[in-house]
């Protein structure tokens, strides 16, 4: 389906959940220093050809305003043409669509998955077992593990990109990029969310205890 098949009312309707996401985000202090990105895919999903709305480069994500989102294709190149530019890190959200067909991808920096992220670095992934909130990755079985993978936080963006086949787990809707913060995604932004938080709550509970283990040894 091309873009302009695509109705306005569903583009506007996709611009206005991707705005409330972000205003809740940024009350949480999610996007510290204009960091974090957001995107929600529009009309249906072809690995051929898609398309999404992504947040617009380097700006205060805590505002609203007419210039927040742009839509791009699956390239991450602007569809239409407009003076902002897609954020730096579109290219990821590109490969996590192409990849899963997923429906939003929301990427933001915190405190504890830039800690998380370096203190399991060298092993490429973080291991997490036996926490009940891994059911918010639709995992139902018993003491479940599961391993977030955590990427190289190159430079160069197309680098990462290219890296995200390798490590993508179908069981786990989120990736890593080492001292830098996570990438997670769903089928839509209500699943993204919950997998979001899910992500943050866990990587929280994984610091307190490597403190507390280390406060009691
Ligand atoms: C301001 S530091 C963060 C950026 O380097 C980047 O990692 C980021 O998340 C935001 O980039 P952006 O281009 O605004 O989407
Ligand atoms: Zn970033």
């Amino acid at each position: 389906m091309g873009f302009e098949k695509i109705t306005l009312e569903h583009k506007r309707q996709v611009l206005e959940e991707l705005a409330d996401v972000k205003a809740l985000f940024a009350s949480r202090n999610w996007f510290p220093g204009t960091s974090g990105n957001l995107s929600m895919r529009v009309g249906d999903f072809d690995p051929e050809q898609f398309y999404f709305a992504v947040t617009a480069s380097g700006k205060d994500k805590s505002l609203r305003t007419p210039e927040d989102f742009l839509f791009v294709d699956k390239q991450g190149k602007a569809i239409e043409t407009t003076n902002l530019k897609p954020s730096a890190e579109t290219l990821i959200h590109c490969e996590i669509y192409r990849l899963t067909g997923c429906g939003a991808v929301f990427h933001v920096h915190t405190v504890y998955n830039n800690l998380i992220s370096e203190f399991f670095g060298a092993d490429g992934q973080v291991p997490i077992q036996g926490i009940e909130l891994i059911k918010a990755f639709n995992i139902w079985e018993e003491n479940a593990e599961i391993r977030v993978p955590i990427l190289p936080n190159f430079a160069d963006i197309p680098s990462i990109a290219e890296l995200v086949l390798d490590v993508l787990d179908a069981k786990v809707p989120g990736i890593l990029l080492r001292n830098h913060g996570i990438y997670a995604w769903g089928k839509d932004a209500f699943e993204a969310k919950r997998h979001l938080e899910a992500f943050e709550f866990l990587f929280e509970v994984m610091y307190r205890q490597l403190l507390l283990k280390g406060a009691t040894s």
